[in-house]
């Protein structure tokens, strides 16, 4: 049982965090491995209302590969991943656009409102918000990078962010579905993690966090000894070039980099699965997790 004075320890190192973040905006990726569980989800949607509540500015952008996997599934669809991307003719494109704007974004939109948020959704359709091309899946053979077509799974080109500057200036909280629009109208399916480092190099974030279904980033996936609190982004990329970050983990550490390159100030991978890790990263000294950092060293 927890006393008093510890309540009260975690009370007070809250406070200067809050100081430090009040008007600033943090891009939270909620993955769908994250998403499987409701008490989690409910933990979650607490945090980023709470984050609202303190004077942060947060922007969700999720995912729901699992979902779109079962509905594939329910339509005699086989799922198959290159380089943590999903292999996507034009059927999948529109079953994950469905699932991913229809189903998914509805019911985080639902649920931050029946917490006191004031949630509004947004896919990459409205307004243009997330242009996008057609992009390969690059895989390492022997360190050598190879480009496989994957096909309409898209790379995002350009962000057109006013929208979402306006629902922030009138105290909104943007959701965001991963889904990428073309030149012609067409539709892309787009890894979540890669549309949250675009997200939040366009809008000049603060933070990146993406909540996944592990403590972070592993030296070797399977010795849970070799868990990295701190990450230089260029370690990271021999990492995915050695085959030790791999599937899940790979477009994760390529959104870090990105928003990283694109001036955003400080990028996080956490664990979903323990409960109100968003608010133990954002408000503790010693935070969760893997930070991805241009240099070495914990800031
Ligand atoms: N070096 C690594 N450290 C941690 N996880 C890794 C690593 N390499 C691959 N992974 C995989 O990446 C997965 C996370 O990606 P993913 O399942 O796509 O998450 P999400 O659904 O949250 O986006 C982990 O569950 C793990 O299987
Ligand atoms: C191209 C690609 O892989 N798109 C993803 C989009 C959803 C997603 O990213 O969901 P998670 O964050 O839960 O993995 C997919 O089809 O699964």
């Amino acid at each position: 049982m927890i006393s008093i004075d510890q309540k009260t320890a975690v009370l007070a190192e809250a406070l200067p965090y809050m100081q430090k973040f009040a008007g600033k905006t943090f891009v939270i990726k909620y993955g769908g491995n994250a998403m499987l569980n409701d008490e989690l989800k409910k933990n979650v949607i607490q945090d980023i209302v709470l984050m609202k509540c303190i004077g942060i500015n947060p922007i969700v952008v999720h995912g729901g590969g699992p979902e779109i996997t079962g509905m594939l599934k329910q339509v005699g669809k086989q799922s198959h991943f290159v380089a943590g991307l999903r292999v996507t003719d034009a059927e999948t494109a529109t079953i994950a656009e469905m699932v991913l704007a229809g189903k998914i974004n509805t019911e985080i939109v639902s649920l931050i409102n029946q917490y006191g948020g004031r949630a509004v959704g947004l896919n990459g359709k409205d307004s243009d918000l997330i242009v996008a091309k057609q992009t390969m899946a690059t895989i390492y053979e022997n360190g050598l990078p190879k480009e496989v077509d994957i096909g309409f799974v898209g790379d995002v080109t350009k962000i057109n962010a006013d929208i979402i500057r306006i629902l922030l200036s009138h105290n909104y909280i943007p959701v965001i579905a991963p889904t990428g629009v073309g030149l012609k109208g067409e539709t892309y399916n787009i890894n979540a993690d890669y549309v949250a480092g675009e997200i939040a190099a366009a809008v000049g974030a603060a933070k990146l966090v993406l909540l996944t279904d592990v403590e972070g980033i592993y030296r070797d996936y399977h010795d849970k000894s070799t868990f990295v609190s701190t990450l230089p982004y260029s370690e990271a990329q021999e990492m995915v070039k050695k085959g030790s970050i791999d599937g899940g983990m790979i477009p994760k550490v390529e959104a870090c980099i990105r928003a990283l390159a694109g001036g955003v100030e400080k990028t996080h991978i956490i664990d979903g699965r323990q409960a109100h890790s968003l608010m133990l990263e954002v408000f503790t000294a010693t935070g969760i997790g893997t930070e991805v950092v241009k240099e070495s060293g914990r800031g």
